[in-house]
C-alpha cells in the first residue's frame, strides 16, 4: 500500500521518559476507512502513541504520519483534519455547552452546525446547561460532541468509555459507526473494554511493555486461532509458550492453550484434550499478555477488568 492509503503511519518510533522506554520501535500502519482498536494494560503505551499522533509528543526517533502529513510540524492543517477525545474530564467546567460548541466551531473550518444539533439532541445536551452541573458521562457526551461535529477525516479515542455507564457507552459507539461510516473516515480507538472493542473495530493492535505486539484483524480471530482446553495428571509439565502456542492458563488439573490454527501443538505428555474452541478477543488479549497475568498477583481480576 502506498501512503495515501494509510490514515496512520507509524514507523520505527521510540519514546523514553527519563531513560524508561515507553514506546519501542513502534511500526504501524491505519489504512484509511478502518475502525482500529488499541489495547493493552495499563502503562503498556497506548496514550503514549496517541500523544505522538496529535503532535503533543515529538518523535526521539521514527517518524509518524497522520493523514500524510506530520502533525508536531504542521498541527494547524493535520489537526483540523482530526478530532480527538481523552478519558481524562479535561474540558473547563465554568464554560456552557453552548459556549463550547461556539469555541470549537470558531477552530474548524469544516464544522456542521446541523450534525452538531443532532448530536445536542441524541446527548441530551442542552446549549444553556453548564458543564459543572452535568454528570461526568454528560461531560464525556459533550467531548465527544464537539470531537466529532467537525465530521474529522480521523477520529481518536482516547479510553472515550471511562466514567460512562452502559447505555452512555452504546451512544458512543453508534456515534463512532456512524462517523466512521461516512466517506470512509477512520477511527482510532483505545479502551480496555474489549467487548466493546470487538464490537465495533475492524482491526486491533495489541501494545505490550512499549512493543507492538500483534495486529490482528478481528473477523480472522476464529481463523487463526484456537482454545485448546484439556485435563492433565500429575506427570504434565507445561511447555514452553512459542510464537504458535502460548497464554497457557488454568489451574489444578484443567488447563488450555491458545494456538495459532494449522501448527501441531505440543501440548506435552498427560494432557488429554476435552475441548477446542473458538478464541475470543478476551482470551487471545490475556494470552497474548499472558507474562504479565501470570506474574501479576491480581491476574484474575486484570482478566476480568478486561472481559
Ligand atoms: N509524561 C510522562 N512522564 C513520565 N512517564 C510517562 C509519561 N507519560 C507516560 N509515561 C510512562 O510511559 C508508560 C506508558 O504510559 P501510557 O500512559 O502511554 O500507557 P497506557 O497504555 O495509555 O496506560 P493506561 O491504560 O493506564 O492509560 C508508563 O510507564 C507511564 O508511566
Amino acid at each position: 500500500m502506498n501512503e495515501i492509503d494509510h490514515a496512520i503511519e507509524v514507523v520505527g518510533l521510540n519514546r523514553a521518559f527519563r531513560g524508561r522506554v515507553a514506546l519501542d520501535a513502534i511500526t504501524l500502519h491505519i489504512p484509511k476507512g478502518d475502525v482500529f482498536g488499541l489495547v493493552g494494560l495499563n502503562g503498556a503505551g497506548k496514550t503514549t502513541l496517541i500523544r505522538h499522533l496529535i503532535g503533543s509528543l515529538k518523535p526521539q526517533s521514527g517518524t509518524v504520519r497522520v493523514l500524510g502529513s506530520d502533525p508536531v510540524r504542521t498541527p494547524e492543517t493535520t489537526l483540523r483534519r482530526v478530532g480527538y477525545m481523552t478519558e481524562e474530564d479535561s474540558l473547563p467546567k465554568w464554560i456552557r455547552v453552548g459556549e463550547l460548541i461556539d469555541f470549537y466551531r470558531a477552530i474548524y473550518p469544516t464544522w456542521d452546525d446541523q450534525y452538531a444539533n443532532q448530536l445536542c439532541d441524541m446527548f441530551s445536551l442542552s446549549r444553556q446547561t453548564h458543564l459543572k452541573s452535568l454528570s461526568k458521562g454528560g461531560r464525556a457526551r459533550a467531548g465527544l460532541l464537539v470531537a466529532i461535529a467537525h465530521r474529522p477525516e480521523l477520529l481518536i479515542l482516547d479510553e472515550p468509555s471511562s466514567g460512562l455507564d452502559p447505555i452512555a457507552r452504546r451512544d458512543i459507539l453508534e456515534a463512532v459507526i456512524r462517523t466512521v461510516n461516512e466517506d470512509g473516515r477512520t477511527v482510532l480507538f483505545s479502551s480496555h473494554l474489549l467487548d466493546e472493542v470487538d464490537r465495533v473495530c475492524d482491526r486491533v493492535a495489541l501494545l505490550h511493555e512499549g512493543r507492538l505486539k500483534s495486529v490482528i484483524r478481528l473477523g480472522d480471530l476464529p481463523d487463526q486461532y484456537v482454545e485448546i482446553v484439556g485435563v492433565v495428571d500429575s506427570s504434565w509439565q507445561r511447555p514452553a509458550e512459542t510464537n504458535e502456542q502460548f497464554g497457557w492458563y488454568g489451574e489444578a488439573n484443567e488447563w488450555s492453550v491458545v494456538c495459532r490454527e494449522g501448527s501441531p501443538p505440543n501440548l506435552g505428555e498427560g494432557f488429554r484434550v476435552i475441548e477446542q474452541r473458538p478464541v475470543s478477543l478476551t482470551r487471545w488479549f490475556a494470552a497474548s499478555t499472558q507474562t504479565t497475568l501470570l506474574n501479576s498477583p491480581n491476574h484474575q481480576e486484570e482478566l476480568a477488568g478486561h472481559a
